[in-house]
């Protein structure tokens, strides 16, 4: 449709300007060019069905398939995986210094996380925790051990043990690279969502999943702070940015502020309605709640097997 469009454009500005081009006296390039500009619109007209509709869908869907940012070249990444608790964690770093940190790491991911840091050449500074999770137990305590030298990190408002622990809007940094930590309450208090600007990319944690949202029925859960935390902080990114949930249930790997914006079934609704939904998920409780809260609270330092 809108390649029809443009070709319509160009047609009719050759046939303008060849016209001008012959017919030299004001009066009559005038009204050639009043009658070429008549038929460009009914040539548009005729060629193209774009209703007004159907212009504006087509507007939004160019904005939300939007270039995403290229990453810079001294800026490493990679999404890695739990199949037990569909986690997925993070591996950012600064090629040219070779700082890493790592989001979310799961305790029985830890060896395989610290051989790739180590495969890669990479100093594991900091290993953050986007909140004090319930499914599974952080890996950040055995990362510790295996990689001395790492910084466990977790929200102040979490409660939980860790080395160093964030304030809404505090940043940390790897090489050269700064992520900043904004605060998302909601799934729980101490939820954060962690902002690399100049990459183009939010790490939700489980405040914002893909076309989903983290429950509220535990842990302080809040479904009217989750909604604020979404709309305020989430949704004010760039549309453009690229947001990696801490799990994905569905096979989704990543989305962006965009699509989530527009597609969210639950986020899209209004607050009551989002409330009300929440207030009736009736999801069983995670498995492993009952190991996993108390060992996240100790940092996952918490009766660390010998060998995992
Ligand atoms: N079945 C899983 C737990 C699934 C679950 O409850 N996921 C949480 C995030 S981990 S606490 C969640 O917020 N889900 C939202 C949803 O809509 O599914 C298990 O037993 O571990």
């Amino acid at each position: 449709m809108m390649r029809q469009l443009i070709t319509g454009i160009r047609r009719v500005a050759t046939a303008t300007a060849s016209a001008v081009f012959v017919l030299p006296h004001q009066n009559q390039t005038r009204s050639v060019v009043r009658a070429f500009a008549s038929s460009a619109a009914s040539y548009i007209k005729s060629t193209t069905t774009c209703s007004l509709a159907q212009t504006t869908t087509l507007a939004q869907s160019v904005k939300m398939l939007d270039a995403r940012k290229t990453f810079t070249e001294d800026f490493f990444f990679r999404q890695l995986f739990d199949e037990q608790s569909h986690t997925y964690s993070y591996l950012l770093a600064d090629i040219a210094t070779k700082e890493a940190i790592l989001i979310d790491p799961v305790l029985e991911q830890a060896k395989r996380d610290a051989q790739l840091i180590g495969e890669l050449g990479f100093t594991l500074k900091y290993a953050l925790n986007t909140h004090m999770h319930a499914d599974h137990v952080t890996g950040t305590g055995y990362l510790k051990q295996l990689l001395p030298g790492t910084v466990s990190v977790i929200s102040q408002s979490s409660g939980a043990k860790a080395d160093k622990h964030l304030v809404d809007d505090e940043t940390v940094q790897f090489g050269r690279h700064v992520l900043r930590a904004m605060s998302t309450p909601g799934h729980t208090n101490g939820c954060m969502t962690f902002v690399v600007e100049e990459q183009g990319i939010a790490f939700t944690g489980d405040t914002l999943l893909i076309r989903g949202c983290g429950r509220t029925d535990f842990q302080e859960g809040n479904s009217r702070s989750l909604y604020r935390s979404v709309h305020e902080r989430i949704f004010t990114l760039p549309e453009n940015f690229r947001l990696f949930p801490a799990h994905d249930y569905k096979g989704n790997m990543e989305t962006t502020v965009a699509e989530e914006k527009r597609y969210n079934p639950r986020l899209t609704k209004d607050v009551e309605a989002f409330v009300e939904l929440m207030d009736n998920l009736n999801l069983p409780y995670p498995k492993m709640i009952d190991k996993a809260v108390p060992a996240n609270r100790e940092c996952g330092l918490y009766d660390i097997p010998k060998e995992v």
